[in-house]
């Protein structure tokens, strides 16, 4: 988190006015209603683009231009500020910190010895209006010299109370916003009264708070970060509240029943050096979330009255204040999809498939819906543009759908009827949806992906079946079919001796199957056929798999820095069930493969180091293998089996009908062979 973040590209003097038009729009748009079609940091960006192209043209620039105001320029107020309410510079990183602290104290003539370090709530500047102790007029920061009237809202906030402790003449300053559970509760009632909804708290909160009539009220939240007496006020609070340090005005004013982030996770306290400020930076961003509420970086201020006094301020923020920026957690993408997975317990929870965006540091592709009730709560349509969230480690969710920028085209959501998973009925009663065999429905997924033709390879036995040996408790997961005998399978129903035999008979060639196809059955997360050869060449046993760390599976190639610690965790919770396969007497160990784990292209091997593409119709030794077999095959002889020709390509193997990859391999001159000859290079690793 140490550079500034890209700025959007401006080309020439037509796309200049264009990038300013559309900043002023969406600022307007941003502090009017929330209703922006830009996210923030597509709209950061924009304006970090005009800065650069007003850096470079100077001649060119637009009065109306955005950069160096308050709101961008783009609102106005009709009710003075008695202290002007301005916007704050901004540090991304340590460094820009460091930068901004040396040449502050410059200024300033001597070293801060007291920084308050507070959280930047992301909401709406206002400000409080408080004469004799009762609260008078709300008004909202505009262009920083004069706001609008919003006094309406009094009584919907908060945190924000009608009176204070004492009959106090004072102003104060904080963010108005939504929580978490605030902004659901308005949307619901936003959906009930109009079918639409907000597109994250922030908007919600803006409109909410400008909004004089609406059939429905919404409750919104105060934080207040500031207290300021009247510039005339030469009482003795007044006196008092100019000379105290900022965080003991805090404490004054929590004092007089007002919320402050006081009671929150990023209580803002006091540092004595910068790297003791970084280190609340670091932690306010690690807690963010978790946190009930937004923010979108640190606000780092002198505590000290006098060294803000020296400071003082530009046109457009105070010099003695900057805001540490963290990533944006939110950006506005496209809903393409919504798919619907069945979970170990038995809930049945839908997934966003979203148009990739790249969100705190990761491409984000899915993302979380919770329930059905969530889709309704929120009226989301299939093509909605939707504001998804994420930060840190979290699962990525959908917030809403940003209405105002439907094009009529958007199609609702299907959802299901039985579940996704066994086709059995859905239990409905409760707001998460399960499928009516809980734990069980898993099950019949896993045992019968675990029996597959590519996995173990378990003849006869379909998901009926599967569901018939669940339901009799007989087997709870796949390790278990190597423990029936005979005669409990016997018992069953529709259940013959030949079936019996011819069963069993599977089960034990199951045993005898390579460890890469043991481990594929295991359903890790990630590791579909390919990945799971990959792995048994690699390790070689079970036994090695299970003790490498995450630094270790890394080796594996594929298999990068994210992927590695969900195979270690999946194998984790796995144990059981490995060992009882180990006990059944299964397969642990990969042939071919020296048992150390080392070797897997030992030189002596035909096809070490080459790459090789199979495609057409098998034929001679080759014809009863399916093409999942025919990689292995190449996997054992030393190859890589790939699915497409390239120039890396070091062998096609072309059965009848080969088509285009026959065509392509010929134009890069890549060898050809048949099936036949290719059967004949590789007869010692026939099956
Ligand atoms: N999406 C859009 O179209 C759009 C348009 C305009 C602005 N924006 C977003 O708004 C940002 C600029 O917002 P801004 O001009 O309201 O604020 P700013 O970044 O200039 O910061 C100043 C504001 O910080 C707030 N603040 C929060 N916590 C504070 C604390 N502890 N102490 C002091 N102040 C605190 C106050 O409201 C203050 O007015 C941009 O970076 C952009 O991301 C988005
Ligand atoms: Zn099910």
């Amino acid at each position: 988190m140490t550079d500034a973040p890209p700025s959007t590209v401006i080309a020439d003097e037509t796309a200049y006015a264009e990038a300013v038009q559309l900043a002023l729009d969406s600022a307007a748009a941003y502090y009017a209603d929330g209703t922006s079609t830009l996210d923030d940091d597509a709209y950061d960006r924009l304006v970090r683009g005009i800065e650069a192209y007003e850096g470079e043209h100077p001649d060119q620039v637009l009065p109306q231009s955005p950069t160096g105001k308050v709101a961008g320029g783009a609102v106005v107020g009709d009710v003075p500020h008695t202290v002007p309410m301005l916007s704050l510079d901004n540090v991304f990183g340590a460094d820009q910190l460091a930068d901004w602290a040396a040449s502050l104290e410059r200024r300033i003539g001597r070293p801060v010895t007291a920084w308050s370090v507070e959280p930047k709530l992301d909401g709406l500047a206002i400000s409080a209006r408080y004469r004799r102790g009762r609260l008078v007029q709300l008004v909202t920061r505009g262009d920083g010299v004069a706001g609008e009237d919003v006094s309406h809202a009094m009584g919907t906030i908060v945190g924000l109370p009608d009176r204070l402790a004492d009959t106090v003449t004072v102003e104060l300053r904080g963010e108005v916003m939504m929580t978490a559970a605030q902004f659901d509760e308005a949307c619901a009632k936003r959906q009930a009264h109009d079918g639409t909804t907000f597109a994250n708290p922030r908007s919600a909160a803006a409109g909410t708070l400008r909004t004089r009539e609406r059939p429905y009220v919404c409750e919104l939240t105060f934080f207040g970060y500031g207290a300021l007496p009247a510039p005339d006020d030469s009482s003795e609070l007044a006196t008092r509240l100019r000379e105290l340090p900022h965080s003991e005005v805090m404490g004054w004013v929590s004092g007089q029943g007002v919320q402050t982030t006081d009671a929150t996770p990023v209580a803002g306290i006091v540092a004595e050096t910068l790297e003791q400020v970084q280190k609340r930076v670091d932690e306010i961003a690690a807690a963010r979330p978790e946190l009930e509420f937004g923010i979108d970086g640190i606000v780092v201020k002198c505590d000290l009255a006098a060294d803000q006094a020296v400071a003082g301020f530009s046109s457009r923020a105070p010099r003695w204040a900057v805001a540490y920026k963290l990533p944006a957690t939110e950006k506005i993408t496209k809903l393409v999809g919504v798919e619907w997975n069945t979970g170990r317990t038995g809930i049945i929870a839908p997934r966003a498939v979203l148009e990739p965006v790249e969100l705190d540091g990761s491409v984000v592709t899915y993302a979380t819906l919770h329930n059905v009730a969530d889709i309704t709560r929120r009226g989301l349509m299939l093509g909605d543009s939707v504001t998804v969230y994420k930060a840190g480690d979290v699962i990525p969710r959908v917030e809403a759908p940003v209405v105002h920028l439907r094009t009529g085209d958007e199609q609702p959501i299907p959802i299901p009827s039985v579940c996704p998973s066994c086709g059995d009925a859905i239990d409905m009663s409760q707001e998460r949806w399960r499928c009516v065999r809980g734990r069980a429905c898993r099950a019949i997924a896993s045992i019968s992906y675990a029996a597959g033709r590519d996995q173990l390879d378990i003849e006869g036995l379909a998901d009926n079946r599967i569901k018939q040996l669940l339901d009799a408790e007989m087997i709870a997961d796949f390790a278990d079919l190597f423990y029936l005998t005979r005669d409990q399978l016997l018992s069953l129903e529709r259940m013959g001796a030949v079936s019996t035999d011819n069963l069993l008979a599977a089960f034990e060639r199951a045993k005898a199957q390579p460890l890469s196809r043991v481990f594929c059955a295991l359903g890790v997360r990630g590791t579909g056929r390919s990945m799971s050869r990959r792995i048994a060449r690699h390790f070689g046993t079970m036994e090695a798999i299970r003790a490498a760390d995450a630094l270790a599976i890394q080796q594996v190639e594929g298999i990068g820095p994210e992927k590695a610690p969900v195979v270690v965790a999946e194998l984790a919770e796995l144990a059981p069930l490995i060992d009882k396969l180990v006990a059944a007497g299964v397969t642990m160990t990969e042939p071919g493969v020296d048992p150390s784990g080392s070797a897997t292209s030992a030189p002596e091997l035909p096809l070490s180091g080459m790459s090789v593409v199979v495609t057409g119709a098998m034929s001679g030794p080759l014809e009863e293998l399916s093409r999942n077999q025919v990689n292995e095959l190449i996997e054992r002889a030393g190859g890589k089996a790939s699915s497409s020709v390239s120039a890396k390509t070091s062998l096609l193997v072309a059965g009848e009908k080969a088509g285009s990859k026959r065509a392509k391999a010929e134009q890069l001159q890549v060898r050809v062979v048949s099936p036949e000859e290719f059967a004949e290079l590789v007869s010692e690793f026939l099956p």
